[in-house]
């Protein structure tokens, strides 16, 4: 057994939403983490830049949003910090070297699943990582056929398992917000904190 259980969740978060913040509160709940850190990518490996917001204004509203979360939330810079594209395999590394005996899981939606084993070094990536997993709102747990896919809190802390989390049943993603933002710039897109919402607009942000 590992004797300090991190959570990591990576992201663009540009921006951050509810959807973020319930997927976080879920892993805790139910991988019973110590600690759960969100990683704001400096360029996604496998999305074409979106342009937008540069890391820290992202990383300025990922701190709004966690401005009010009760629990064990920090934010890890290192990737904004290394710069260019943000392959897991790499931050992996640099957490493994920093800090060993803790125990990693890759908290994520299901979006994410059918890339998986093509992101950069994947087979390390399960040597350092566990994985889990929570399905994307119309996604059904049976649709994402994993093999040995099992319940959160049957996670042991060793690397390479992969385990499911409960739905955040919240049908919000960044992608849908900033054109929602763009489109009326005053209206509430929904699924913000009001906090990260005054600072998108204070910023003058996705318009
Ligand atoms: N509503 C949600 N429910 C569950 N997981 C989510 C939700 N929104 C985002 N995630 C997960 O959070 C992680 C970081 O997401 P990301 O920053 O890419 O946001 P996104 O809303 O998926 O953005 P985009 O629309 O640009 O893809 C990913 O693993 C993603 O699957
Ligand atoms: O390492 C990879 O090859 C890799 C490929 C795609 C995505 N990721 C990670 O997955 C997280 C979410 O990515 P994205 O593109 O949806 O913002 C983020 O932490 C990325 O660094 C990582």
């Amino acid at each position: 057994m590992t004797s300090r259980r991190v959570g990591l969740l990576g992201g663009a978060f540009n921006p951050p939403h509810d959807g973020h913040l319930k997927l976080a509160r879920l892993a805790l709940e139910h991988l019973e983490l110590d600690e759960l850190r969100f990683i704001p990518t400096a360029l996604s490996p496998h999305k074409p830049d979106p342009g937008g917001p540069a890391g820290p204004v992202r990383l300025r509203l990922l701190e709004r949003l966690l401005e009010a979360a009760d629990g064990p939330f920090r934010i890890e810079t290192l990737e904004l910090a290394r710069g260019g594209r943000s392959y897991t395999v790499d931050t992996l590394e640099d957490l493994a070297a920093r800090e060993p005996g803790s125990g990693w899981i890759l908290i994520m939606g299901s979006d994410q699943l059918p890339g998986l084993s093509h992101w950069h070094r994947a087979p390390r990536i399960f040597q350092l990582a566990s994985v889990a997993i929570s399905p994307r709102p119309g996604t059904r747990l049976d649709d994402l056929a994993v093999p040995g896919l099992r319940p959160a809190d049957q996670w042991s802390g060793r690397p390479g398992e992969r385990v499911w989390l409960p739905p955040t049943d919240l049908d919000l993603a960044s992608t849908a917000l900033r054109g929602r933002l763009a489109a009326d710039p005053s209206a509430d897109p929904g699924g913000l904190p009001p906090q990260v919402l005054a600072a998108i607009r204070s910023e003058n942000l996705y318009r």
